[in-house]
């Protein structure tokens, strides 16, 4: 194997993804009508920009007492927010205005009714579904953001979930947010954070994302830090000695990026207050709405008490009933859908690979990496037992290895995390805790050496490939087992424009897609098999 293309593109700059930077550009181009495109919320929006040297000319959504000059119809000042089953009543926004940093948005049906006729055009070029009332038109240009910082990170053109949910949450609207893996959710939501917070403050935690998992928490902080640079915004990720820390309540951080856990810990003993929080985010929003992590979510939106937080949820799946749920919370949210919701990356070329049994997926490994796997390669396993096995048997046939999963401290999985995006590690076995939000810009391919447990799992998993507009392969091996969920996976694939068997789209319906596996295959020690 090459080593050399071990290191093509992990880690992102403007250079090395020049031609991705030039797709992104000229898809966007693509979508300008006729190059004159203008939509009466550009000023609005540039009105809006953060960079430092433009800090004095910004135009602020609150008059002078420190009040947002727009309130929401119903909306009660001193009651404050309460768990899931007590929001606040939908329908309580003003269905005829929302406003752009103190400035009407007016996305005129005017006289020609061309403007209204643009942004349609727009959406739809984008596959921009949205609903709700009065929904902001979508963002043209990243110029009309005027963000030095933006360019300086290479981003030319928004991607469509970047246009229609940043003008959103600018508005101060809450939003339910669905986009493609690798379609660039994350900038979507801690662009307008930071517009709308304007300046750093002492005046406590006024955003929270919350993150499943604490290296996507950390990727998170990083993205968020990149598009502040050069200014002293305190953007933190909660780790393990702030929450040791006594003096955790007077640390000044304008945004925290959490996990579940760690943050409703620390809230129950009310080390923390999270009463003047403006934004709250819930990344990977289907995963953190899940059994396990509810009552924490539960505890995080009721600390979030100010009765002006905005709400919005983001992922590259969104079941229907984690949209109802999520709607309970929610007040009048524009709905955000890019595509076709639930879908996998079309950049991703993805691949049935029949292995017979448990015990051919070994050998089928080793074929692959003899005829046509090109590492960085990350590969997902059932189980952390699974990924301890596979660990071994690579290491010992030579391939540059390392695993991640819960069994590793946290030390280890930092360490696995940066080897990989270094390019040190060839092949990364994880469990299904990378298989959301990570951003390796550089890997070539996937592979389910274990079949993905759901559907979301799978377009989850195969969405680490064929981020921002690169192409990526993903692999995914199956044995007869696996029958129950091959039918619903070969329509995610066909769905995407891929190519599966007919017989398999016919296989019969099978109702539990989104169960988890219960036992962990297991397969014949090594060797017994050479
Ligand atoms: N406008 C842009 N132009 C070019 N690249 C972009 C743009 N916005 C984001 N990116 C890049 O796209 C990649 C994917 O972005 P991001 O991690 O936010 O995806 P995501 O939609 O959150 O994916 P996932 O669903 O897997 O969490 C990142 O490397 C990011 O730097």
């Amino acid at each position: 194997m090459d080593p050399n293309v071990l290191f093509t593109g992990v880690r992102f700059d403007q250079k090395k993804f020049g031609a991705e930077v030039q797709r992104f550009k000229r898809k966007a181009e693509d979508l300008v009508v006729g190059g004159s495109l203008q939509l009466s919320s550009s000023k609005s929006l540039a009105e809006s920009k953060f960079d430092e040297s433009d800090a004095t000319e910004v135009r602020t959504p609150e008059t002078k007492s420190g009040r947002r000059s727009k309130k929401r119809k119903g909306e009660n000042d001193s009651g404050p927010a309460s768990a899931f089953n007590l929001f606040r009543p939908p329908g309580s926004l003003n269905s005829t205005e929302a406003s752009v940093s103190g400035q009407e948005i007016e996305v005129q049906e005017d006289k020609s009714g061309k403007v209204a006729e643009a942004v349609n055009v727009l959406r739809k070029r984008c596959r921009l579904h949205v609903s709700g009332q009065n929904v902001p038109p979508p963002l043209m240009s990243f110029d009309d953001l005027r963000s030095k910082n933006i360019h300086a990170s290479g981003y030319t053109e928004p991607t469509p979930i970047q246009r229609q949910a940043i003008p959103t949450l600018l508005a101060e609207r809450e939003c339910l947010a669905c986009a493609q893996t690798g379609s660039g959710k994350t900038l979507a939501f801690i662009l307008p954070i930071l517009m709308s917070l304007k300046v750093p403050s002492d005046a406590g935690i006024r955003a929270v994302i919350v993150c499943p998992i604490r290296e996507l928490a950390t990727q998170t902080a990083r993205e968020c830090r990149k598009i502040a640079k050069g200014r002293k915004w305190r953007i933190r990720a909660l780790t393990r000695s702030m929450c040791l820390d006594p003096k955790l309540k007077d640390l000044p951080i304008d945004v925290l990026v959490s996990t579940p856990l760690r943050l409703a810990r620390l809230l129950k003993k009310k080390r923390v207050s999270l009463s003047g929080v403006q934004y709250l985010i819930l990344d990977e929003a289907d995963k953190l709405f899940e059994m396990g992590f509810v009552k924490q979510i539960d505890s995080i939106v009721a600390g979030c008490s100010n009765p002006k937080a905005i709400r919005a949820l983001f992922s590259a799946t969104l079941p229907d009933s984690v949209e109802e749920l999520a709607r309970t919370i929610m007040v009048d949210p524009v709905r955000i859908i890019v595509g076709e919701k639930n879908s996998a990356a079309s950049t991703v070329d993805q691949r049935l690979v029949y292995v017979g049994s448990e015990d051919g997926k070994f050998l089928a490994l080793k074929q692959l990496f003899k005829e046509s796997l090109k590492p960085p390669i990350l590969l997902f396993v059932d189980s952390k037992e699974r990924a301890r096995e596979l660990h071994k048997d690579l290491a010992i046939d030579g391939v540059s290895v390392d695993s991640i999963h819960a069994g590793r401290s946290q030390f280890q999985r930092d360490a696995a995390v940066e080897k990989f995006r270094e390019g040190k590690t060839w092949v990364l076995i994880a469990t299904d805790l990378m298989a959301r939000g990570m951003d390796f810009k550089g890997v070539n391919c996937v592979i389910n050496y274990d079949f993905p447990s759901s559907i979301a799992t799978y377009i989850h998993r195969i969405g680490r490939t064929g981020r921002a507009g690169r192409s990526g392969q993903a692999i995914t091996f199956h044995t007869d087992k696996d029958k129950v969920l091959l039918r619903s996976i070969a329509h995610v694939i066909r769905s995407s424009g891929g190519e599966v068997p007919e017989w398999m789209l016919k296989l019969p319906k099978n109702m539990k897609v989104f169960h988890r596996r219960k036992s962990t295959p297991r397969r014949k020690q090594r060797e017994e098999q050479m």
